[in-house]
């Protein structure tokens, strides 16, 4: 268990995205971290390029891997494609809670049979959205209130906990409890260009607003010196930052 500002959570909370273009890259940046202070997420740039044999080689190095390939299809498929997400032992996987029900009711089913099941993660909306891209799919809600309709979908259906941005997680702890899990991409550290991203937060605020992981590419992977890039985030959520 690691504290975070006084709330434990099993491991390290930081999941470090290597959205690299190969398993060379994938795999040089994994030989400078260490597993004990971070966990990885292999993305579709990566799997597309180098499949799942770079995830087995990731856990063979000892890191535990989230595999964010976000499946939204029909429910059969999405079943399918889970048990062979779960058959490589990953530690987590994700499907688009917009899928709706019955796709997340096959994926709860089809990872129940699983001997070692991976946490089952639901993406609600992209941190890499705001308001006006809402608007423009012609929804009507607000970020806020279609964050909390797809996460309390994803929580009746079983799941495990969502995807979301950090602003979101004081509501979401409120209305899907503490076992919840809150998995927060959009993270910058003071300074960091957002890019595409939209609903940003720094480590620290992540921490106080109560997500359990903090998803992190290119504040650390774009770092000149990834590792120390890691170390300080760490010692900021930590609390031990400029003391
Ligand atoms: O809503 C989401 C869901 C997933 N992501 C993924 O997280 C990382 C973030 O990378 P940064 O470089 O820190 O922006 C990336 O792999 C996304 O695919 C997300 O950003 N937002």
């Amino acid at each position: 268990m690691t504290e975070v500002l006084g709330r434990r959570v099993p491991g390290s909370p930081v999941i470090v995205a290597l959205d690299v273009a190969d398993a060379s890259a994938a795999l040089s940046l994994a030989a400078r971290l260490d597993p004990q202070l971070c966990r990885v997420k292999v993305g579709k740039e990566l799997f597309t390029r180098a499949g799942p044999a770079v995830v087995e080689q990731l856990q063979r190095a000892g890191f535990e891997v989230f595999l964010d390939l976000k499946f939204h299809d029909i429910p059969t498929t999405v079943a399918q494609a889970l048990r062979a997400a779960a058959d490589l032992g990953v530690w987590m996987v994700n499907v688009h809670a917009a899928g709706g029900r019955r796709m997340l009711d096959a994926a709860v089913e089809a990872l129940t049979a699983c001997r070692r099941p991976p946490l089952l993660i639901g993406v609600t909306v992209l941190t890499s959205m705001d308001a006006s891209d809402l608007a423009e799919l012609g929804y009507t809600e607000t970020v806020a209130e279609r964050v909390l309709r797809l996460a309390t979908l994803t929580a009746s259906a079983g799941l495990d906990g969502v995807v979301c941005s950090a602003q979101e997680a004081p509501a979401l702890r409120r209305a899907c409890g503490e076992a919840f899990a809150l998995v927060t991409p959009g993270i910058r550290t003071a300074g960091d260009d957002a890019a595409d991203q939209r609903r940003v937060v720094t480590p620290a605020e992540a921490v106080a607003l109560g997500a359990d992981y903090l998803v992190i590419g290119r504040s650390v992977t774009a770092s000149a010196d990834p590792v120390m890039a890691l170390n300080a985030i760490l010692a900021e959520i930590s609390g031990d930052a400029a003391r």
